[in-house]
């Protein structure tokens, strides 16, 4: 199973070799545990692991390989962040993507090498949605052929990218281009931020950390604010746009070609949620299978909390979630590679597709795997709140997914851009112009889903039916933006109008999306034991999503109340089937305890011992009388006995 999840056998046995050698460097663990340390002492521990890594990567891991790096960093650094977070999340690829091969040359081995620090500075304090109104302006001074990096006033400050605010000395700027008083747009500037030797502020740079946040707080997400500052012409990056010396501009060869580094987290951020929803789920579905809570049937002892209906309707789906996730993110990674590699080499035609799917995949797995780990976390009961679980911090750094790179309805909108264009080929009876992955819209369904009423289907009857509410809303959101504008609205405040119906079209062909990936990975798999409990998971993963969205397929009669029973029962009767595989199909994913970082979802279920034996290293217990006590509470009571 762990082949399936992680790709290969390969991939798999490679992972488990990393954790092993990760076991045997004790100076790669946390000295102690992260929720007794101050924000403080979490950057200096994480730095001093860093550096070890830096030291070492080479013994532990292919330092090339992306899977093998993100699965070290999540052993060693955690999901809290680390002071290089941003350098490989998004430095690198936007230097990779749209630096020169002459720019890649002179940055790219300094930042491999690790010689420079770097981050990607886009959002500001006025601005991070709308780019188009983004306030800091680079300025072409043509005399001295050099950029003039300006904040005009406070809203212009840079504010929140991660690691700018203490630990980079290098910045890949987003700033508006004006070039003799024409505004080109946002473009991407490679800046240095701090002196190389001490690692000071350069001149004309106001830098630092923004404070702590709801979770993520290993990373200083910083402001950054420029006073007139000059960095030569040639650091615009410039494999697609060109300025030349006398300032004439050489336009991209697509108009957002320069927000591929956004395209790029929002490609691989899917497997990271996947990867965060399946941890709580380990955590909580082990401790589930060691709580006992009450009876079932009376005259019998005690039940594992995990044997109640309720409780395996709180895990199990999200169980299939995380696979679903997990499914989709490699098939979405794979299409990112591919249109990557097309679009440097000058191909831009399936950037759009690209940049649809991945809007609509990153909003609703974003959100999904928040509601499945805060469920995880209820799921623990008192122990679920307590930091031992290390839940709440997982749940604090995966739902900052639905924030960054993009607002989740705001990205859902630009799936819809992509659906309303999509639903008129289809009214104009152009369906064949569609893409594959709307086809489906031009295809006429059967008048009612045939779910329950042709024996041994399989899953084809669930596709059609989410095909089917896909394809509708589309329709129905279209029609509706359409119809305003034909009684005179304003393109925009039609769009406005609609955006809730376009809304919920974008989370409906995005589910669909995630249902068909798993069907094509379930089909494609040989082993029949592997088939056979990743079948019993699709069956409860259709069912339940169906169930979820159901009112869309009853409103114009295509699931019957009748049907609708059918696959209520389906839930009902997967939840049964799944239960005695569940731990097993969380630690399948083979994380470590020292990945895990929980105290209550430990490999060895001893959770009484693990838990009293936390509490009692807490800080606040090394002496028994605090002096907050000494100094406020006692003298207090001591008056209130006079
Ligand atoms: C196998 C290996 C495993 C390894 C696993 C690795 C896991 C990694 C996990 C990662 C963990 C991450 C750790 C956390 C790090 C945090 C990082 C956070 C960084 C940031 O947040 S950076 C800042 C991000 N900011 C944003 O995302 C801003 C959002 N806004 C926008 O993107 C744009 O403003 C917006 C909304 C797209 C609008 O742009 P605008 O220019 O105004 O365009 P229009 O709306 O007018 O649309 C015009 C037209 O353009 C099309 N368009 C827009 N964008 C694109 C694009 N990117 N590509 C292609 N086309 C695009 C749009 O669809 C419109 O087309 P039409 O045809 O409809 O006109
Ligand atoms: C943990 C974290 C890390 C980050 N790292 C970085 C980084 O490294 N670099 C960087 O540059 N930035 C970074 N950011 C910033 C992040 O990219 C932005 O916060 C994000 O893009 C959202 O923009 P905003 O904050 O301007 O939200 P806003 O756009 O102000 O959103 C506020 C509300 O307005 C709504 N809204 C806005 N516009 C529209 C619209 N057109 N239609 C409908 N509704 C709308 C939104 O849906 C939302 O409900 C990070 C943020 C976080 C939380």
């Amino acid at each position: 199973m762990a082949a399936q999840i992680w790709g290969s056998e390969k991939r798999a046995r490679r992972r488990r070799e990393i954790s092993a050698k990760i076991a045997q460097m004790p100076e790669l663990h946390d000295s102690k545990p992260l929720p007794f340390m101050t924000r403080e002492e979490k950057i200096m521990e994480s730095a001093r692991k860093l550096t070890i890594l830096t030291e070492k990567m080479g013994q532990i891991i292919d330092p090339t390989d992306p899977a093998e790096l993100y699965h070290l960093n999540n052993e060693v650094l955690g999901l809290e962040g680390n002071p290089m977070a941003l350098h490989g999340v998004m430095f690198i690829p936007a230097l990779s993507a749209q630096a020169s091969d002459e720019q890649q040359a002179k940055w790219l081995p300094r930042a491999l090498r690790r010689e420079i620090i770097g981050t990607y500075a886009q959002t500001e304090l006025g601005h991070g949605t709308n780019l188009q109104n983004l306030e800091t302006t680079a300025t072409y001074d043509l005399a001295t052929q050099e950029f003039v990096l300006h904040t005009p006033q406070i809203t212009a400050l840079k504010w929140w990218p991660g690691n700018l605010g203490k630990s980079s000395n290098y910045a890949v700027v987003v700033a508006h281009m004006i070039i003799k008083a024409k505004n080109y747009g946002p473009h991407p500037f490679m800046v240095q931020l701090r002196d190389e030797k001490t690692h000071e502020p350069l001149p004309g740079i106001t830098i630092g950390d923004i404070g702590p946040k709801m979770a993520y707080n290993i990373v200083d997400n910083g402001f950054l604010g420029f006073n007139k500052y000059r960095i030569p012409r040639t650091n615009l990056l410039m494999r697609h746009t060109k300025v030349e010396a006398d300032g004439t501009y050489i336009k991209p060869p697509h108009a957002k070609i320069n927000y591929s580094a956004m395209v790029h987290v929002r490609a691989y951020m899917l497997t990271g949620q996947a990867i965060m929803l399946a941890s709580a789920l380990n955590i909580a579905t082990r401790y589930s299978s060691v709580r006992r809570q009450g009876q079932i049937d009376k005259s019998q002892p005690e039940v594992k909390v995990l044997e109640y209906q309720t409780q395996q309707h709180r895990l199990f789906p999200s169980i299939a979630r995380a696979y679903a996730f997990q499914f989709a993110g490699a098939e979405t990674v794979k299409l990112y590679e591919h249109v990557l590699k097309e679009m440097k080499s000058g191909n831009v035609s399936l950037m759009a597709d690209l940049h649809a799917l991945t809007s609509g995949l990153k909003s609703v797995v974003t959100y999904q795997t928040g509601e499945g780990i805060e469920q995880a976390r209820m799921a623990c009961g008192g122990h679920g709140y307590s930091m031992a679980s290390y839940i709440s911090e997982i749940y604090g750094v995966a739902i900052g997914g639905c924030t960054y790179e993009g607002e989740n309805m705001v990205m859902l909108l630009q799936l819809a851009r992509y659906l309303v264009k999509s639903a008129a080929l289809v009214k104009s009876g152009q369906s064949s112009k569609l893409g594959p992955l709307v086809a489906y819209l031009g295809v006429k369904s059967e008048p009612t889903s045939l779910i329950d009423r042709i024996p041994n289907s399989g899953f084809t009857e669930y596709v059609k039916t989410f095909q089917h509410v896909s394809k509708r809303q589309t329709l129905k959101a279209a029609d509706m933006f359409f119809g305003l504008m034909e009684k005179g609205e304003k393109r925009e405040i039609a769009w406005n109008k609609c955006s809730v119906e376009l809304n919920r079209a974008s989370r409906l062909h995005t589910r669909l999306f995630i249902v068909e990936a798993f069907v094509r990975r379930v089909n494609e798999i040989a082993d029949i034991r592997i088939k056979e409990a990743l079948t019993d998971l699709l069956h409860l993963h259709v069912n339940y999503e169906l169930l979820d969205i159901a009112s869309y397929a009853l409103e114009d009669g295509f699931l019957s109340a009748s049907q609708l029973d059918y696959i209520r029962d389906q839930v009902y009767l997967y939840l049964g089937k799944i239960r005695p595989n569940a731990v097993s199909l969380l630690d399948s994913w083979e994380f470590s305890d020292i990945e895990l970082r929980s105290v209550l979802g430990r490999r060895d279920g001893n959770v009484y011992e693990n838990l009293f034996k936390w509490a009692k290293s807490s800080p606040l217990n090394k002496t028994d009388v605090l002096s907050s006590v000494t100094q406020y509470l006692k003298p207090m009571m001591e008056k209130a006995r006079l």
